[in-house]
């Protein structure tokens, strides 16, 4: 059997390894004396998933001890101190955001076996692939393996090796750019441009100069002349989003560029030929605009060459867990720490949860929760998805506890004279996470 490994910290003279050795007879113990040598054994080694940190506050400063947990924090860490240190408000932060638990002095080894022996415990767990969280497919942007997944990168693998133009229709945030964008990176353009433009949040009078450039004089102010965005797309792909809201007069322009694959500046005559793959992308089904009138239907045909259709988030719920875990890596950045992933409460509530807003909704309430979660695991509402009303009106449950969080940090500042420490006391919060929530509410002291 593989022996376990401990990492300790600890000054010379305590001489943990002889210290615990009795009591820890399946363990590899490799103590060092500084977090410099510590930082050193982690990277030479990468077999260790628990430390324990025996503070000694003359060896190192909290800065540096804190900057060096959070670099390490995919470890369980255990702490034994003093018990005068823990008056220090600095020491109890490490203690509240870094371990998993801590001991004082003078250590019992046999405790101390069986708390390290529950973190290296917790360690292996969390280690563990979680059932049906197979690795994402290395060569897609697109995370999740659910069969809808799997069906459209078939898609954009086959859509990708035509020249034709792409149509792709899904709900708002579900991942339309994202599947522009890898329909583009696997095709021969791959090394050109790739030029997204929101049809709709362009101004309608600056629509034709925007896609398809000026020259000098065309208006007043046009100084210089300047290229539009279709031929900045040049040997790459345009993608052109929300096309529905694309005003009726640009459709025929558009429409002429398609045909002819040819565009002419405002204020020229001149043809400048542009080799450029057009995706197309929109949040409402066109047949209807078509039929109601309001969008060109030989513009539609030409566009929907290859329909390609992004399903909703709901109706890929076997890839949730993935998605959370994969955007809770992804902005980890955000996070304390202390915080080591998802409870089984938040992936049932995840699971459950509609996602109207689809994966932009997730990582918003991913990224929000990474802020908000004062534990070491994230609970329901951290996620905004405590009980039935979250369902039913998320952004204004979202919008109220945002006021909330944000009137009880005014009023908790203001009552402790602008002391961030007795405030987050009185908050009940550590200090770390009181300036996490701070400088997310654009608050300074
Ligand atoms: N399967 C996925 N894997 C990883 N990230 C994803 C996935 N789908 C979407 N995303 C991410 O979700 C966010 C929203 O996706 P995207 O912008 O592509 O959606 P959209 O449908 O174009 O949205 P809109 O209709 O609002 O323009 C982006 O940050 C994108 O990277």
């Amino acid at each position: 059997m593989t022996r376990k490994r401990l990492l300790c910290i600890a000054p010379d003279e305590l001489n943990a390894t002889a210290l615990l050795a009795d009591a820890m007879h399946d363990w590899e113990i490799r103590s060092v004396s500084s977090l410099a040598d510590a930082g050193r054994e982690l990277r030479d080694n990468h077999r260790y998933v628990v430390g324990l940190l025996m503070h000694d506050r003359e060896l190192q400063r909290p800065g540096e001890i804190d900057a060096f947990l959070r670099r390490h924090s995919q470890m369980q860490w255990v702490g034994a101190f003093r018990s005068r240190d823990l008056d220090n408000a600095a020491c109890r932060d490490l203690v509240v955001e870094h371990l998993c638990d801590y001991h004082t002095f003078p250590v019992d080894p046999v405790r101390m076996a069986h708390t390290l022996g529950h973190a290296h415990g917790w360690a292996m767990l969390r280690r563990r692939p979680q059932a049906g969280l197979a690795a994402p497919d290395g060569a897609s942007p697109l995370v999740g393996n659910c069969d809808a997944i799997v069906r459209l990168r078939a898609q954009i693998d086959r859509v990708a090796k035509v020249a034709a133009p792409v149509l792709i229709w899904g709900e708002s945030g579900s991942g339309k750019e994202l599947t522009a964008q890898a329909v583009h990176a696997q095709s021969d353009r791959a090394d050109g441009p790739f030029v997204p433009i929101n049809c709709g949040a362009i101004s309608p009078s600056l629509i034709h100069s925007e896609l398809f450039g000026y020259e000098r004089g065309a208006f007043t102010g046009a100084t210089k002349g300047k290229a539009g965005l279709i031929e900045s797309a040049n040997g790459g792909t345009l993608f052109l989003d929300e096309i529905g809201d694309l005003p009726k007069d640009m459709q025929v322009n558009l429409l002429r560029f398609l045909q002819e694959q040819t565009i002419s500046r405002v204020g020229s005559t001149r043809s400048i030929r542009v080799d450029v793959r057009v995706v197309a992308a929109s949040h409402v089904q066109l047949q209807k605009a078509v039929a109601s009138g309001a969008f060109r239907e030989d513009l539609y045909y030409r566009l929907a060459v290859l329909p390609v259709t992004v399903p909703p988030l709901r109706e890929r719920r076997d890839d949730l867990p993935l998605l959370a875990e994969h955007f809770f890596k992804l902005y980890g950045d955000e996070k304390s720490p202390r915080l080591k992933g998802f409870s089984n409460r938040a992936i049932e509530a995840i699971l459950e949860h509609d996602w109207p807003g689809n994966v932009r909704e997730l990582i918003n309430r991913v990224r929000r929760a990474l802020v908000m979660s004062d534990n070491r695991l994230i609970m329901p509402e951290d996620l905004g998805l405590g009980g039935g009303h979250a369902q039913a009106a998320p952004a204004a449950l979202d919008d109220a506890r945002m006021r909330t969080e944000r009137s009880a940090l005014r009023e908790c500042l203001d009552r402790s004279g602008q002391n961030v420490s007795r405030a987050a006391r009185d908050l009940g919060v550590s200090r770390t996470t009181m300036y996490r929530l701070l400088s997310k509410h654009g608050m300074r002291t």
